[in-house]
């Protein structure tokens, strides 16, 4: 039985990520972290399904009285990261969904999960067709060097670009030339109309009500372009992925960034 904890169980993420756990055989939901309720159970929390499970404000009394094997979150950048140390401080294995980590806090990360010995994962996008699309990208881009990235979200994203776009822009650079794209005195009359640079490809992040999570990746070659989409319709997409993360992470001793590496 693999215990977890979940952090941002009334979010959008957390609330599938309750029902996933909670509908897993071969897992038991131990206690939850939140913003508000500490000391109440989830049965008492309107927001909250009707289950005995502990909710706790402060990650690290959470860590230390439930000794749990896994801590799932689905917060914010600031909170996620801060979970994240605390966890694998803490000898817990983290699972992370929230995005907008930086290449560096993802190295300091990784350090630490080293030098604990803990399987750790921080999976920009936990869809299996989103995985697939960003492969696809990364296999079309050592033909097709030309490459923007389109990412578009619900307009209650707090990172731009998404974890996401990031994660492709970096798969993408790993195996194309360095390449500055379009003409080289481009001016932009209105600043942003480029959208943000990364490694010389442009990233442009939408955001509008009504969208969920959908990403686009346009190659552009002599007298041809090449798009792949993925579209992610809701947030039950992610699941399969977030139970396979955290299957992976009982398994490993060090930090994995990128479902990719999970599913070969
Ligand atoms: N990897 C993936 O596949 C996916 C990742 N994401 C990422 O997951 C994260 C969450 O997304 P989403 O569910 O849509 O966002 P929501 O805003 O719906 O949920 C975030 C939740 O985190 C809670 N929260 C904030 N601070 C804390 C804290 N200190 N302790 C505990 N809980 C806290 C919020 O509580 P309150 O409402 O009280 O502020 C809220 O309930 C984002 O970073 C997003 O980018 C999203 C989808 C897929
Ligand atoms: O905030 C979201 O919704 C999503 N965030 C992740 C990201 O930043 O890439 C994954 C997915 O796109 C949904």
């Amino acid at each position: 039985m693999t215990r977890i904890v979940i952090a941002g169980p009334r979010g959008n993420m957390g609330k599938e990520a309750v029902t996933m756990v909670t509908e897993t055989e071969e897992f038991e939901l131990a206690a939850v972290i939140d913003r508000k309720y500490d000391g109440m159970s989830m049965r008492d929390v309107d927001d909250l399904p009707n289950l005995d499970v502990p909710v706790f404000t402060d990650a690290g009394e959470c860590f230390e009285k439930i000794k749990p094997d896994v801590l799932i979150d689905l917060t914010n950048p600031q909170t996620g990261k801060v979970h994240m140390k605390q966890a694998l401080l803490n000898g817990v294995r983290p699972v992370i969904g929230t995005t907008g980590f930086t290449e560096e806090d993802v190295a300091e990360l990784s350090s630490l999960a080293e030098e604990k010995e803990l399987g750790a994962i921080i999976a920009p996008n936990f869809a299996i067709g989103a995985i697939l699309m960003m492969k696809f990208s990364q296999m079309a881009a050592r033909y097709m060097p030309d490459a923007e990235i389109i990412e578009q979200h619900h307009d209650r994203k707090l990172d731009a670009p998404s974890g996401t776009a990031v994660k492709t822009a970096q798969l993408i650079s790993e195996v194309r030339q360095e390449k500055q794209q379009g003409h080289p005195k481009e001016e932009e009359t209105l600043p942003g109309a480029r959208g943000a640079e990364f490694d010389g490809m442009r990233i442009h992040s939408v955001r509008l009500p009504g969208l969920v999570a959908h990403q686009e990746v346009l190659f552009g070659g002599e007298g041809q372009t090449l798009k792949i989409r993925h579209d992610s319709m809701n947030r039950r997409s992610f699941m399969p992925g977030v139970k396979l993360a955290c299957e992976a992470a009982m398994k490993l001793n060090v930090l994995v960034y990128g479902l990719e590496h999970i599913i070969e």
